[in-house]
């Protein structure tokens, strides 16, 4: 068996509303990769987007004291409405439930699994971390709103360069080590820490470039950042 697991970011699902063009290329370019293969699976872990951050900014509006756990909560839920959007998207294709914990749930029927947020304290990449770990994939690729991991955020410094390969240890001096929840991180620094105490490698790429992702599936060339 050769499973993938995508930590599917929720810039791409939902960057100001649900991205349903973007949505039906990733249908189209997953179901011909499974086709052409009956030993393939795919995990995809969705985050939660902008309603995650839209929601979170309202808690924090209407209550200046509130916890951080409380913010994580609403922004898992954020996480569950997309994941259970992708599923249904992949309906035939994916036959458990959404994974709301990734250590205990089984893939055992369908070609896909679908996987939500967990619990307070990290993003969706720690429960993507987790699945790829779980089920032996070998490469966890971070899909996001970003063609590489930058030294800076590129959204913020034009000098900003992009690293095509780096260690964890870099990873870490780049994005800290703690957790603030709804954060805009190419990876999330509590999932970098797992990743790195399992000796995973991870992809950050653009998902958006679809002829790149397929690239990656098929261990070919390809643009974006290799975390290791
Ligand atoms: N060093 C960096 N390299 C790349 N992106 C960064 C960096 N620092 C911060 N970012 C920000 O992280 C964002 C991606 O994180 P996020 O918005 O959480 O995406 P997703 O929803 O896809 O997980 C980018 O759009 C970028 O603005
Ligand atoms: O296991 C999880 C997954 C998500 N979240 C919360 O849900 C938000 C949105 O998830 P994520 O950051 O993965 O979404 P993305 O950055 O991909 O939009 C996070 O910022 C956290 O606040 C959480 O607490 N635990």
């Amino acid at each position: 068996m050769n499973i993938k697991t995508l930590s599917l970011g929720g810039s791409l699902v939902s960057p100001d509303g649900v991205d349903v063009e973007f949505l039906g290329k990733f249908n189209r370019l997953i179901r011909e990769y499974l086709e052409k293969d009956t030993q393939r699976k795919v995990i995809i872990v969705v985050g939660g987007g902008a309603p995650a951050r839209e929601y979170q900014q309202a808690a924090r509006t209407l209550r200046s004291d509130v916890h951080n756990d409380e913010l994580d909560w609403i922004g898992i839920a954020a996480t569950k409405l997309n994941a259970q959007l992708i599923k249904t998207m992949f309906y035939d294709l994916c036959l458990e439930p959404v994974v709301q914990n990734p250590e205990i749930d089984a893939f055992s029927q369908g070609r896909i699994l679908v996987g939500a947020g967990w619990k307070p304290g990290f993003s969706s990449d720690y429960d993507a971390a987790v699945l790829a770990h779980r089920f032996g994939s070998e490469i966890l690729v971070n899909l996001s709103n970003i063609s590489y991991v930058y030294s800076a955020d590129p959204q913020k410094d034009a000098n900003a360069r992009p690293l095509k390969n780096m260690t964890w240890g870099e990873l870490t001096e780049l994005v800290g080590d703690s957790w603030t929840p709804g954060s805009n991180l190419p990876f999330d620094p509590i999932a970098a820490k797992f990743a790195r105490e399992h000796t995973l490698r991870v992809i950050v790429a653009n998902g958006k470039n679809i002829e790149n992702l397929e690239s990656i599936l098929l261990d070919k060339p390809y643009e974006g950042t290799l975390i290791h």
